[in-house]
């Protein structure tokens, strides 16, 4: 007689940069064939994931009603990126009313299962909420942070302590973590400036974030010989196993919202030279101004480096509008660069795992959300860092100055930039320079050291592979009613 399958129920916070390593997360641990996989969002999240699940999985999508009306949001707004940015913190807040109906979610599926509570849930970082609920049922819960280690400790310590609220000078550390270094009040995010304690930002976040300690454990989608600072950080803070499982990475997504197949795309990439292409794109809800993006622009097309960029409007207009080229681009920009091949405008979305893993990218600007991070490392390919928001400015700080793929090009949406720097700082990274031959080298290291940490071959556990087994065991011991220990210093 076959075993009953353990069940493990997952809800991640609804913005696509978190929903995309929950979903490889939830496919990965499908693979193995133990488990059921109940994935909890909100109904337009759940009919956009509904393509990318295979039909012979055990991934079921549950609704999660939410009426996000009520905290000033247009109705219907299920997902940070159908919001400009002054909202998130009204989405945030929206969030915390799913807490009801996770509850009855949980206590459904016990009566389901004959009294049995699920083997594991694993929710957002916004989400520590869920432990008071899993442990009510005795279920084990892990916090799974798509963000990687250093940079969610840099956010998690900036948003508890708003170091910078009594600080005259504009550089400052971290009270509890100052093996970050020092801090420039430029590297802190808009919402982030602006925090008092007060705002809806800080109250959120202040009350969220420390319920992370709550959980049995933390999952975060990184490597632990890459992120060690960042890691070591929140194993002292929280005094609980804290598990690098990374990278988690979808490899196969679904393309409802691509611009353009890969197809198309490995097409145009396999016309051009191996290592002569800059990939551009600035992830799923972040956009530069208007000003940076005519600079932009013109730095492209006065580098003469081949380019894709994913293009979206502006700052002050809405993200999923026509992109206007005429309007938002040097005059006759796109034309130029469709006559030439040497540019590829992709509006919106593109097909990114695709673009990156072809021979002929040889470099990506990048906001560094930690996702393309890890995507771009995966593949050997450096960055030129231009963060945006939220931890973005951390991760470039690691990817820089501790690990040396990154070179930062600007920092934030207001900053000015001068198409000459921008100019002067590609060509520093894509041609053969001292510094450009320095970061692939170093890039191709990473990307080495990441394949070791997911490989199982013979006697050899890569170390995502080991804190993967750990986690597991961890929650099995919870079944027995053990307790796991770290022999690691945990
Ligand atoms: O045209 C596009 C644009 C994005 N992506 C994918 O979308 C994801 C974007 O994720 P990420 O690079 O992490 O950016 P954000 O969407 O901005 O991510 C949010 O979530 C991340 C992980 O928590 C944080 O690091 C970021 O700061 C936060 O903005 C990646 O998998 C990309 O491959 C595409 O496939 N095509």
């Amino acid at each position: 007689m076959s075993q009953r399958k353990e069940s493990i129920v997952m809800l991640p916070f609804m913005a696509q940069g978190h929903i995309i390593p929950f979903l490889a997360l939830a496919l990965q641990l499908d693979q193995t064939k133990k488990y059921t996989i109940t994935f909890v969002n909100t109904s337009l999240n759940i009919k956009k994931l509904r393509p990318s699940i295979p039909t012979n999985s055990s991934i079921h999508l549950l609704e999660i009603p939410l009426d996000s009306s009520v905290y000033g949001l247009p109705p219907g707004t299920e997902n940070t990126d159908s919001i400009p940015y002054h909202l998130i913190a009204n989405f945030l807040e929206a969030s915390l009313s799913l807490k009801p109906a996770f509850r009855k979610i949980i206590s459904d599926h016990v009566k389901e299962q004959k009294g049995h509570p699920p083997f594991c849930i694993i929710t957002d970082m916004f989400f520590g909420w869920c432990a008071e609920i899993a442990h009510e049922f005795g279920a084990f819960h892990a916090i799974f942070s798509g963000c990687g280690g250093f940079g969610f400790a840099c956010y998690y310590s900036l948003w508890l302590n708003l170091p910078h609220q009594n600080n005259l000078s504009d550089e400052f550390t971290l009270p509890d973590f100052p093996e970050a270094s020092t801090i420039h009040v430029t590297q802190l995010a808009e919402n982030l400036k602006e925090a008092n304690g007060r705002d809806l930002f800080s109250v959120c976040l202040q009350n969220m974030l420390p319920e992370c300690t709550n959980a049995d454990g933390i999952l975060v989608n990184t490597v632990e010989e890459l992120d060690k600072v960042g890691l070591g950080y929140f194993r002292r803070k929280t005094g609980k196993p804290v598990w690098p499982i990374g990278p988690v990475l979808l490899s196969n997504r679904s393309q409802d919202q691509a611009a353009i197949t890969p197809e198309l795309c490995k097409h145009w990439l396999d016309t051009k030279p191996a290592g002569s292409v800059l990939y551009i794109s600035f992830g799923s809800q972040n956009v530069i101004s208007a000003s940076q993006m005519m600079e932009l622009a013109m730095a492209l097309e006065a580098c003469g480096k081949n380019f894709i960029w994913v293009v979206r409007p502006p700052i002050g207009f809405d993200i999923n509008m026509e992109f206007k080229a005429k309007e938002w681009l040097p005059e006759g920009f796109e034309e130029r660069m469709e006559y030439s091949k040497r540019g590829l405008l992709v509006r919106k979305w593109a097909p990114q795992v695709e673009i990156l893993s072809h021979k002929s990218v040889s470099a990506f600007l990048s906001h560094c959300g930690w996702n393309s991070v890890l995507e771009s490392l995966s593949n050997g390919v450096p960055l030129i860092g231009w963060p945006l928001a939220a931890e973005q400015f951390y991760n470039v700080k690691l990817l820089e100055e501790h690990i040396g793929v990154c070179l930062e090009v600007a920092r934030g949406k207001s900053c000015e930039v001068r198409h000459e720097d921008i100019v002067k700082k590609i060509m520093l990274v894509m041609d053969e320079t001292e510094k450009g031959n320095a970061m692939r080298r170093k890039a191709r290291e990473v990307r080495d050291m990441i394949i070791d940490a997911v490989q199982y071959e013979n006697d050899h556990k890569g170390s995502s592979v080991k804190a993967m087994d750990e986690f597991l065991d961890a929650a099995s011991l919870m079944r027995e009613g053990k307790k796991w220990a770290a022999d690691r210093g945990v």
